[in-house]
């Protein structure tokens, strides 16, 4: 089982949603945690369990950052927006940061996840 943190910008969350969705029986096997509003947009969507964190803006990518860096998240499934400036910024970047330095399983894409999730 690994322990897998779910994180959606707002204009990606229908997609992540839609990718949870799809994948719902190999996910269920897994732990599953989120930011604030992807997580509850899972659970709403999927039926399955997530831990939710604080939201994203108000310092939930930090919050999964620090679980990466105190070895607490195996794999980090993070759909980015490339097209909007985000006041949190600079979170995203440590979140980004820290899931290379520790060498965590992470995919910014629905093709990559979908590569991610057969390496499981
Ligand atoms: O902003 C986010 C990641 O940077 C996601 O946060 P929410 O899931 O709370 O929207």
């Amino acid at each position: 089982m690994a322990r897998i943190g779910l994180v959606a910008h707002d204009d990606k969350k229908d997609e992540l949603v839609a990718w949870v969705l799809a994948n719902r029986e190999t996910l269920a096997a897994h732990e599953l945690w989120g930011t604030g509003t992807t997580g509850g947009r899972v659970i709403e969507g999927t039926g399955l369990s997530v831990t939710c964190l604080k939201s994203g803006p108000l310092g939930g990518d930090a919050q999964l950052g620090a679980m990466i860096a105190e070895g607490r998240l195996d794999v980090l499934i993070f759909f980015q927006d490339p097209l909007t400036a985000l006041p949190h910024d600079v979170d995203v970047k440590a979140l980004n940061r820290l899931a290379t330095l520790y060498d965590t399983l992470f995919a910014i894409n629905r093709a990559t996840a979908d590569a991610v999730l057969a390496a499981l």
